[in-house]
């Protein structure tokens, strides 16, 4: 198939991004093939976790949607346009949020909106709103280095929201926060998605992670990456509608727990490649 058949079907998707075909070899003294014909779509409002063994190539899927590399062999659209570079309609979240240490968090958040040159009065009623969502509005003066690592992950969900993508690319963003911290993180994602209605994915580690924030869970293979099976998981909205964390205790979530689990242990099995 060629770049405009595989643009073609990816339209026909009516999909927010679609990916078809999707190979990624990075080309060095050994060449390293890190995606093999991935084909996916993310649907408007779509909450997508991302599972898959270490080095499967995760991450390189999040940069080719969010413009950063392109593919080898395949394409990459949003809104059925080829995306070939950044663009503050897909925002991106990393497990370090590169924050800039000299600014205070107000000036951070609305960094992007500067470069966007948008009017000084609108960037500071759309940061002041984003800083309340993620509940930072007393901290705005405050330097990044007077922030815990709670605090920073939330300037960077404000900074990223604040330009109002249309989809958000999350790189493990809370894998570096204690438990009681990334379940708060969670729940607050939750509800920011819930408001915003945009389009995530999120790459984790962490099955309960994954189980309890996507309404479409996929899981990789080892490198090159390909996606071996999807999951349609409910319980971000049950979370939501209880405002607790019980739903991770039902036989449902055990269950397809352990089938994910099993899964991605038998994909692994014997080839020196670890899942966590
Ligand atoms: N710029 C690069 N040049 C060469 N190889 C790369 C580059 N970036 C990543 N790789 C390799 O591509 C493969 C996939 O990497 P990637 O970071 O996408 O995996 P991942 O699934 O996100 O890993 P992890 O879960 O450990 O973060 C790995 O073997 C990695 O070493």
């Amino acid at each position: 198939m060629g770049r405009t058949e595989y643009r073609r079907s990816a339209e026909a998707a009516a999909a927010v991004v679609a990916l078809a075909g999707v190979s990624l070899t990075y080309r060095s003294d050994q060449d390293v093939d890190a995606l093999e014909n991935i084909t996916l779509t993310l649907d408007a409002g779509e909450f997508v976790c991302l599972l898959g063994p270490s080095g499967c190539g995760k991450s390189t899927l999040l940069k080719i949607i969010a413009g950063f590399i392109a593919p080898t062999d395949g394409a990459a659209v949003m809104d059925g346009e080829a995306i070939t570079g950044a663009d503050w309609q897909r925002g991106v979240v990393f497990q370090h949020p590169p924050l800039y240490p000299w600014l205070d968090v107000a000036a951070n958040v609305k960094f992007g909106l500067k470069m966007r040159k948008l009017p000084e009065l609108e960037s500071q009623k759309l940061t002041e709103e984003y800083l309340k969502k993620v509940g930072l509005l007393e901290f705005r003066t405050s330097k990044v280095y007077q922030l815990s690592g709670g605090m920073k992950q939330r300037v960077a969900i404000a900074r990223a929201l604040v330009n109002q993508p249309r989809v958000l690319l999350m790189d493990e963003p809370f894998g570096a926060l204690d438990a009681l911290t990334r379940e708060q993180m969670q729940s607050l994602l939750r509800n920011i998605w819930r408001e915003s209605q945009c389009t995530i994915l999120f790459i984790t580690h962490d099955v309960d992670e994954a189980l309890s924030l996507g309404t479409r869970v996929l899981v990789m293979s080892k490198r090159p990456g390909r996606i071996i099976k999807e999951f349609r998981p409910d319980f971000t909205h049950s979370m939501i509608g209880e405002k607790s964390n019980r739903s991770r205790y039902t036989p449902e979530f055990l269950k397809l727990r352990e089938e994910i689990l099993d899964l991605i242990n038998n994909y692994t099995k014997g080839d020196g490649c670890a899942y966590f």
